[in-house]
């Protein structure tokens, strides 16, 4: 009996005896594709054809470009399932998936501890303004001269969690260990249970009165840009802002002029708008924390998503669907 066929997108770096398991219930093919141009083309001459299911990596997007309208259309009928390795997936269209008939896995939990540890790390290397320092070091100037401004302590300050979701929860419990009050805004309130606590404010309270501003919300249309001009204004003056959730729902030129005015006093970024692009006055800026989108660059969290994206290709092949379907298809 010939065995269905997975479309690997993307490397396995880590979990190969996992991946080596899915080889005993499926094919797996790659593309040769390294461009969408040649992608296209191979979807186009029937490379994919009676392809059931993909494991895609974030970093595959250098070769397919995003899963958007006009490649779902190109992808062979036969395939069913998508399994993203990654906790956002803002770079597959969820709606065209849905109406050509394609589930959509994600991968959330497993990316909950080092995304939050990035994020503690940048709230306090933003707080303390510990990177005009380490910079001038390296040049051979001690502290700096003059030395750089007294930084904050994080004990007493109010953290706000814009997004509650696995990775917003994490930070809470780190930061509250940090001695900080946290309260959150999330499109709906969270059970006593799960938000252990924290205060639910609107939006625009949010805003107002944090005194560190943590953006842990998935990017979609909603939520592009929802921090952007009228939002820096609103804040308190001297806010540190860090952002490990995706570049586009802050307005990157708009927070440069923010952290200009004084507006906002500091930022600590894992991503950015265009990456691997940085706006230029976010480089010259060398109080901000810049990290290059490493929130899940360890060892250990790597494999863990990548055996919990192989569980979902296993799940799709063996029980016909995915174990950790994205919210937008929970209900179908
Ligand atoms: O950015 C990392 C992820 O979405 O998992």
């Amino acid at each position: 009996m010939t065995k269905p066929l997975v479309l690997l997108l993307g490397e396995i770096e880590h979990a190969h005896e996992e991946w080596a398991s899915i080889s005993e219930i499926a094919d797996i093919i790659e593309p040769k594709a390294r461009s969408r141009e040649e992608f296209i083309k191979e979807c186009k001459s029937g490379a994919f054809d009676n392809v059931v299911a993909t494991y895609r990596t974030f970093q595959s997007v250098a070769i397919t470009g995003l899963i958007d309208e006009e490649l779902i259309a190109l992808l062979p009928r036969s395939l069913k399932f998508i399994a993203h390795n990654g906790a956002g997936y803002d770079q597959i269209d969820v709606h065209a998936c849905t109406a050509h008939g394609i589930r959509v896995s994600n991968v959330p939990t497993a990316v909950d501890d080092a995304t939050a540890d990035t994020n503690m790390f940048l709230i306090l290397g933003a707080l303390r303004g510990f990177n005009t320092s380490m910079i001038a070091l390296r040049n051979g100037h001690w502290k700096g001269s003059p030395p750089p401004p007294l930084g904050h302590d994080p004990q007493g300050k109010v953290l706000g969690i814009l997004g509650m979701g696995g990775i917003g929860r994490n930070l809470k419990k780190k930061a509250e260990a940090f001695g900080m009050t946290v309260q959150y805004y999330n499109r709906s309130k969270l059970s006593e249970e799960l938000s252990g606590g924290a205060k639910y404010v609107g939006f625009d309270e949010l805003l107002k009165t944090s005194d560190v501003l943590s953006l842990n919300l998935p990017l979609n249309k909603q939520t592009r840009h929802i921090i952007s001009t009228k939002e820096f204004e609103q804040m308190k003056k001297g806010v540190v802002i860090v952002n490990t959730a995706r570049g586009a729902v802050m307005d990157e030129a708009a927070l440069v002029v923010a952290l200009e005015k004084g507006q906002v006093w500091s930022c600590g970024l894992d991503v950015f708008e265009e990456e691997p692009k940085v706006h230029a006055g976010l480089i010259a800026n060398p109080h901000v924390m810049l990290v290059p989108h490493m929130g899940t660059w360890t060892v250990e969290t790597q494999t863990k998503m990548e055996t919990w994206c192989i569980d979902n290709i296993r799940s799709a092949i063996e029980k016909g669907k995915l174990m950790s379907p994205v919210g937008e298809q929970k209900d179908i």
